[in-house]
């Protein structure tokens, strides 16, 4: 009983890739991702053939041949689809990379199929006849075909860090160790599921990522507030955040420089302290959580930020560096003084008291004394509720955007 019921799991665990293949294959397809579609083709592909020629053992002709084009087949596919820049799935170059793919499997699949792949045995180079290291199955060609494709992986991994290469680095090194230790029963099953699980979490991430991050400033986006605020018990408060004459920025410095300073903004808010937590709510506005605090108990906090935002010197990158070394001395010079601006904020909190009925009363009512910040004269706090004793705000000597 107990062989049968470990032979029902082993079907089991040698049939879950398919399935999971065709998951990840709709993912891919439904999130537009298509490198994720190809590595699922790609992986699939060779198990299938793994499944159908190399249940046998490596000494026959015909198997070998399969796992030594197997075994050089698999990275080359994964660098190619590594360094595939994301294009949609039916543009040319995706149809030509999918029928690539396809077609490598089902020439290799037909030959072997014809009894006819074992002929070329005499043809292989000796480099894909001797297996590299003892009881690994990685013959030298293999070893180096790894070698060179792990190149384009780890350099699509480094330079674009997305959760896809990151799932594609994870089934290259899955498939190198899937390979050589091929002998281990189960391992081919195994090794592909866990990689097609990787590529599945990946789309998730992604598109958690797509969601719930502001994709500028790298934070939590309004989507994320929206899930926070729905979790928040009967004591918080809330700081609706606005950075003072943003349109300036733009309109004196252009779009770009404005975008450097609602990054710098939302990095310097994403330091907050006292157990508050940032989010981008849209625009140069951004809203700071305090779960569990009063505004009174909060207030230090934001006051703290709001003078490191405006006490930071914000370096403004020109685009257009003059080539002459002269002008650009001057140009330079006259920069060192001009180009360092302060960024301040105006900031309204409200907590959240038996009268205000939800969170977004508790929005509308921050949002109320942001605006009177703003008649205030900007770069100062405005609380609902509690009333602090009013201190003077110091203003630097840097340009003043105020
Ligand atoms: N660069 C950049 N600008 C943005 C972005 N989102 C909104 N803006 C700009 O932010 C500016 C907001 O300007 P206003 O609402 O007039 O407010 P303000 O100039 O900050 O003035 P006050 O709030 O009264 O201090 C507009 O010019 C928008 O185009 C963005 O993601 N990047």
């Amino acid at each position: 009983m107990a062989t049968q019921l470990s032979h029902e799991y082993q079907q089991i665990i040698t049939l879950t890739p398919y399935p999971l293949a065709c998951i990840v294959a709709l993912l891919g397809y439904g999130f537009k991702r298509s490198r994720i579609l190809f590595t699922a083709l790609n992986l699939s592909g060779a198990y299938w053939l793994i499944q159908n020629g190399l249940q046998t053992s490596l000494n026959q002709p015909d198997a070998f041949v399969l796992f030594s084009t197997i075994s050089v087949l698999l990275p080359v596919h994964m660098a190619l689809i590594a360094i595939y820049k994301e294009r949609g799935l039916f543009t040319p170059v995706g149809v030509i990379r999918i029928a690539f793919i396809v077609l490598t499997y089902l020439t290799l699949y037909i030959s072997w199929a014809k009894g006819s792949l074992g002929l070329y045995l005499a043809d292989l180079p000796m480099s894909m006849l001797e297996m590299l290291i003892h009881q690994y199955y990685l013959s030298e060609a293999a070893a180096i075909t790894f070698t060179l494709c792990l190149i384009p992986v780890l350099l699509s991994f480094t330079l674009r860090k997305t959760y896809t290469d990151a799932a594609l680095l994870a089934s290259f090194i899955s498939a190198l160790v899937m390979l050589s230790k091929f002998d281990q029963s189960l391992i081919s099953a195994l090794f592909v599921s866990a990689s097609l699980i990787a590529l599945a979490i990946s789309v998730m991430q992604n598109s958690y990522q797509m969601a719930f991050i502001d994709e500028l400033t790298a934070i939590p986006a309004r989507r994320a507030l929206q899930d926070k605020l729905a979790t928040l018990g009967k004591k918080y408060t809330l700081a609706m955040c606005d950075i003072d004459h943003f349109k300036k920025f733009n309109d004196t410095y252009g779009h770009d420089v404005g975008d450097q300073v609602l990054k710098m903004v939302a990095a310097k808010l994403n330091q907050v302290s006292g157990g508050g937590k940032a989010y981008r709510y849209g625009g140069e506005e951004f809203t700071l959580v305090f779960a569990g605090k009063s505004e009174e108990e909060a207030l230090p906090y934001i006051e703290q930020l709001r003078e490191t935002i405006a006490n930071y010197p914000m370096h403004i990158r020109n685009q257009d560096r003059p080539k002459d070394n002269d002008q650009g001395q001057q140009q330079r010079q006259q920069r060192a003084k001009s180009e360092v601006v302060s960024v301040q904020i105006s900031i309204g909190i409200c907590e959240k008291t038996a009268e205000l009925a939800d969170a977004h009363a508790v929005i509308k009512k921050a949002d109320e004394a942001l605006y009177r910040s703003k008649k205030n004269g900007r770069n100062c706090s405005t609380t609902v509720h509690y009333k602090p004793k009013p201190k003077p705000t110091r203003r630097g000597q840097r340009k003043d955007y105020a």
